[in-house]
């Protein structure tokens, strides 16, 4: 089987006969079953040299599953998978390239370093076990060092290093053995808040800088946004929504990723009397999202509609005030001011932030 794929990967080319660069990974009509569970199904992906795309899908959706599929931990029941051109998982054809011939660095929540060997050893072993010889790992481990600005380090052993150098130990690793495209699973979710903030900059600064490309799995939304180019969101093992964070946010394709999002309160059309009163609804629009940002706090007379307060929360530069609109939904508005809970407060729509959707509900 091995000497089989060898073949069939060789004779492989590296850019495609008309010149162009091929996708670092692109992913055809993935299919996999555990049994009779669909885990993934009809997936549909390509990601270009030197982009980073995030998949974001809430627990369950599949992320890690199509991780392991890309890095050649699990094998795909239908479908294709190719790495900078070179096909690596194709079951129609019994093709299954082993995770290490892959081309594929990986990095993982945990850091996955080993605690007694030292930092230059963590990133230099795996290149000892592929063989390499010892003058050219001592070259390629120092090299991947100075690259993620831990050259002076190596000497080091891991819980000597803070939480954010160890994560890049896991990048020189993964760039020491020569991988261009990077998976990231759950890069920061070991970390706490502060570290994590400073963390994403500096992930995505530094993927940049080398010209890698990334592919993160993260369950979290300002995760997702921050470190990658695109955003893919999976639900129950498809692609949801693929788009710039821009995009989703503006051009939320479903009422359900608009709340999966986050982006405010979904309506059904014909559910709030005194909110449809006043917007003008385009025909077939069966429902409406009302994002956070389309409300304000005005002065009685510009007000189309006053709302009960329901918390109000200090956030630092604003206050974060939950009111219930009327028919009972609850929606968070920002405030300028503390407001008192219980009191009215007249707000304000823009029509130009409303989304329509021609799909009833979120399901
Ligand atoms: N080895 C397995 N056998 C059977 N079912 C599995 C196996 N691994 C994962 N699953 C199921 O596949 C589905 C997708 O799991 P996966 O871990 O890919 O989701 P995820 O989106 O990464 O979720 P999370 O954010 O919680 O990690 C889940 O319903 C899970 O229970």
């Amino acid at each position: 089987m091995l000497e089989f794929n060898k073949r069939q990967i060789d004779r492989q080319p590296e850019a495609r006969a008309d010149g162009a660069i091929p996708s670092a990974i692109a992913v055809r009509a993935l299919h996999l079953n555990y049994g009779a569970a669909q885990i993934l199904r009809g997936i549909d992906l390509t990601i270009q040299p030197g982009k980073a795309l995030a998949l974001l899908g809430p627990s369950g959706s599949g992320k890690t599953t199509l991780l392991r599929v890309l890095a050649g931990l699990e094998t795909p029941s239908a479908g294709e998978v190719s790495v900078h051109g070179k096909c690596v998982a194709a079951p129609a054809q019994n093709l299954f390239v082993p995770p290490e011939r892959r081309g594929l660095g990986m990095v993982f929540q945990d850091y996955a370093l080993w605690p007694h060997m030292s930092v230059a050893r963590n990133v230099a072993f795996p290149l000892e076990m592929q063989g390499v010889g010892r003058s050219e790992r001592e070259q390629r481990t120092k090299d991947a060092l100075d690259q993620v600005g831990l050259g002076a380090l190596g000497a080091r052993r891991p819980s000597a290093l803070s939480g954010g150098q160890q994560q890049r130990v896991g990048i020189a690793r993964a760039i020491a053995s020569g991988a261009k495209t990077i998976l990231f699973d759950e890069p920061l979710s070991n970390l706490d808040r502060e570290l994590r903030e400073s963390m994403v900059d500096e992930i995505a600064s530094l993927v940049a800088d080398l010209g890698l490309t990334a592919l993160y799995v993260t369950h979290d939304h300002a995760e997702a946004f921050s470190l990658a180019d695109e955003v893919a969101i999976l639900r129950a093992g498809q692609i949801a929504q693929r788009g710039t964070p821009e995009t989703l946010v503006n051009e939320p394709a479903t009422p359900w990723i608009a709340e999966f999002l986050r982006l405010g309160a979904v309506l059904p059309v014909g559910a709030n009397g005194v909110l449809f009163a006043y917007i003008t609804l385009p025909e077939g629009a069966t429902s409406v999202l009302l994002p956070r940002r389309a409300l304000s706090i005005c002065a009685p007379a510009e007000a189309v509609f006053s709302a009960h307060v329901l918390r109000c929360l200090y956030r630092g530069e604003d206050y974060q005030v939950t009111v219930a609109l009327p028919g009972n939904v609850e929606l968070q508005i920002a405030s300028p001011r503390r407001v008192a809970r219980g009191a009215q407060l007249n707000l304000h729509i823009a029509p130009e932030a409303l989304r329509w959707f021609h799909t009833p509900n979120v399901n």
